[in-house]
């Protein structure tokens, strides 16, 4: 039956049936793997493209939760923006196509899933890791600010990493794209974690200074462990950002290299934060770079702290 699931042994075909302009019907197929979770209104999946094997990471949205204009038009934004961009340390799009009942949108397919799987691992991460990951998000940023793109959601969950722990950054259903210079944004849609206090506030508007807010955020997290306004409630959350309190907790051992980034980032005004050439000329960025003595020939592109010589 046309549209029906159909299945070999047991494994569920998704066909993909592109019109070519001369009228002929040209089908690909995939077969639907593991389930990797729930990421917003989509089910992920694993797919493997029949003809040359190659997994991705799918996202499988149902028409159904599409009917809304907002979300319609939101995964359309998604797609819009995503596939413009490419970029080593941002998720490759690969594809996006539909049947009756879903859309699909295949990705990059990223082994050792995001930065909030490998925290619950690790707890916290080395300043030394910390700061090769945040040169590669810097990279991808950069990047992104000079398409006019801001990504406005950025958090552990959508930083992916693949099986050499590059970063990639994913999840642009909450992104937008400047129409011109000195543009300014207003409107917001969703819970993104990690707000910046202008987009709370809603009076300015905001701009590309929210993602350097949220950098920020993420490299207190990877230091320390947790975020640091994380309370049990959103409002206090917001409360303590509006705020700007936070602060380093005893027990943990941070350089005041670390905590001097982290203070210049977390500032309420935008103007007055670092642009993201300014972040990396940090003396953050300085530490542990002498030369060690000989390095693991390992292929992870920022290798666990073990890996270092105590650099005393
Ligand atoms: C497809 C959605 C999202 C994603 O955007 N990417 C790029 C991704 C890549 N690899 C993976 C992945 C590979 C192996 C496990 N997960 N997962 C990704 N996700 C997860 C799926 C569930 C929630 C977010």
């Amino acid at each position: 039956i046309d549209g029906a699931p159909l299945s070999t042994e047991g494994q569920i075909i998704i066909e993909e049936k592109q019109s070519k302009p001369n009228g002929e019907v040209n089908i690909i197929q995939y077969i639907r793997g593991n389930f990797l979770g729930k990421g917003g209104f989509a089910k992920c999946y694993e797919f493997t493209r029949v003809k040359d094997k190659i997994i991705f990471a799918g996202k499988l949205i149902a028409k159904s939760t599409l009917t809304k204009t907002r979300a319609r038009q939101k995964l359309l934004s998604e797609i819009k923006i995503h596939r413009s961009l490419v970029h080593r340390h941002i998720v490759g799009f690969e594809h996006f196509f539909e049947d009756c009942e879903n859309v699909y949108i295949l990705l990059e397919l990223c082994k050792s899933q995001s930065m909030n799987e490998l925290l619950r691992r690790r707890k916290r991460l080395h300043e030394l890791e910390v700061q090769c990951y945040t040169v590669q998000m810097i990279s991808a940023l950069k990047y992104m600010h000079a398409h006019k793109v801001i990504h406005r959601d950025l958090k552990l969950g959508n930083l992916f990493l693949n099986d050499k722990m590059e970063v990639k950054i994913g999840d642009f259903g909450l992104a937008t794209k400047l129409e011109f210079d000195g543009d300014r944004k207003r409107t917001i849609c969703g819970t993104p974690n990690y707000i910046a206090p202008e987009i709370l506030e809603g009076k300015t508007g905001h701009s590309y200074e929210v993602d350097i807010w949220s950098l920020g955020v993420i490299i207190y997290t990877l230091l320390i462990g947790k975020p640091p306004f994380e309370t049990q409630d959103v409002k206090t959350t917001y409360t303590k950002i509006k705020k700007n309190q936070y602060s380093f907790p005893e027990q943990i051992k941070v350089s005041k290299q670390s905590k001097s980034l982290v203070a210049s980032i977390l500032q309420l005004d935008p103007a007055q934060r670092p642009s993201l050439d300014e972040i990396l000329n940090h003396e953050f960025f300085r530490i542990g770079q002498s030369i060690p003595k000989h390095l693991p020939s390992s292929t992870l592109a920022c290798p666990p702290s073990e890996n270092y010589i105590r650099q005393f």
